[in-house]
């Protein structure tokens, strides 16, 4: 059987009803450093206050689908899956903004309560997650016995859903604000703001505990050139395959940055398994080798990348910009398509 409650129906029906929640669950939430810590800490909350078998959230992942981001519990339905949102009881939930219990889990054909009942649960209970008219995803808590939740638990899962869907809003509206303020918005690419303060971190690690890194200035060769003959449209899509490129060709410590028009910056920490030159010629030749083909017109194009190692007298981004820009300008002048350290000589 299945039970639908309107959020504004409990409402009405629960005027006079107080919620009462733990002091530590309301300071936990005050303190959570965030989304995922808000997300944890509710459904930590949830699964105690509702004596659940399991409790999770799910927030909206596309228009297809919801995903989980947090549960306690049993994983009958694990993190991160996918859940789609036809032809699921949470999915309806989510999409009628509409508090939905299921009271005999084995006896339902939509995928969520197929899954619960294989793992020995009997009821669930999803509410949507309001903020005004958006739903943000669902709050929900399933049990071992049928018929166990009641319309006050409804009223009461509902009222938490809508405390704590401002709360997420806040939240998903920083990381957004934080992804558009890191983010080259054409590329994807880390943008020079965030450069500067990886750049700087990285030379107060190597005064602090001595890793040691090399610091590149990459450059596209003749892009003027490439934009006047095939348009600038041409000229984005190469700046977006290239970022493409280099970032599959990271190391995992290694960090890629669009710091201009079509300059990039790359700090590769120093290990003694991929030596440098060799990690900063990889990547040019990732690039030169690569198939473009924009419009079904073939790009061939080049980069020209100046290095240097960090040294001991570092204590600012500007003496390492300067280093590499003057090796990129050498790899310029001895032909493009080339890697240069740089060499004191030539300073
Ligand atoms: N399509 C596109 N072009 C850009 C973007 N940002 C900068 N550019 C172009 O990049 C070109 C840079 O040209 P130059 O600095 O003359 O250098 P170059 O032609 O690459 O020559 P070399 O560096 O000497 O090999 C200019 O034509 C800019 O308009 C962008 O976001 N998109």
């Amino acid at each position: 059987m299945e039970r639908r409650f309107n959020p504004l129906d409990l409402s009405d029906n629960a005027q006079g009803h107080q919620i009462c929640l733990p002091v530590e669950f309301v300071q936990a939430l005050a303190v959570a450093n965030s989304l995922q810590e808000v997300l944890d800490t509710v459904s930590q909350w949830l699964y105690q206050l509702f004596d659940a078998e399991r409790a999770s959230i799910t927030l909206r992942d596309d228009a297809d689908f919801l995903k989980i981001y947090s549960i306690r519990g049993n994983k009958a339905i694990p993190l991160d899956f996918r859940v789609p949102i036809a032809n699921t009881l949470v999915g309806r939930a989510f999409t009628e903004k509409t508090v939905l219990i299921c009271d005999e889990l084995d006896k339902s054909t939509e995928l969520d309560c197929i899954m619960l009942a294989q793992h020995g649960m009997q009821t669930c209970m999803d509410a949507p997650l309001l903020y005004g008219d958006v739903c943000l995803g669902t709050l929900n808590v399933a049990h071992k016995k049928s018929y166990y939740y009641s319309e006050l638990h409804a009223i009461e899962l509902q009222c938490l859903a809508n405390w704590i869907g401002l709360n997420i809003s806040l939240r998903l509206q920083l990381k957004e604000l934080e992804y558009l303020a890191s983010t080259d918005h054409l590329t994807g690419a880390a943008n020079r703001r965030v450069f500067t303060q990886k750049i700087r971190q990285a030379i107060t690690e190597f005064h602090e505990n001595g890793q040691s890194f090399f610091f590149g200035l990459m450059d596209i060769d003749h892009f003027k050139m490439l934009n006047d003959q095939f348009g600038h449209s041409a000229g984005d899509y190469v700046l977006q395959r290239i970022v493409a490129i280099s970032e599959t060709m990271m190391t995992s410590p290694g960090k890629f940055f669009r710091i201009g028009g079509e300059e990039f910056a790359i700090i590769f920490p120093e290990q003694s398994e991929y030596e440098p030159l060799r990690f900063f010629n990889d990547i040019r030749e990732a690039i030169a080798l690569a198939a473009m083909d924009y419009d079904g017109i073939p790009i061939s194009v080049s980069v020209s990348i100046g290095f240097t190692a960090m040294h001991i007298h570092d204590n600012t981004p500007e003496s390492l910009l300067r280093r590499s820009d003057k090796a990129l300008y050498q790899a310029k002048l001895a032909g493009r398509n080339r890697v240069h350290m740089f060499n004191s000589a030539q300073a």
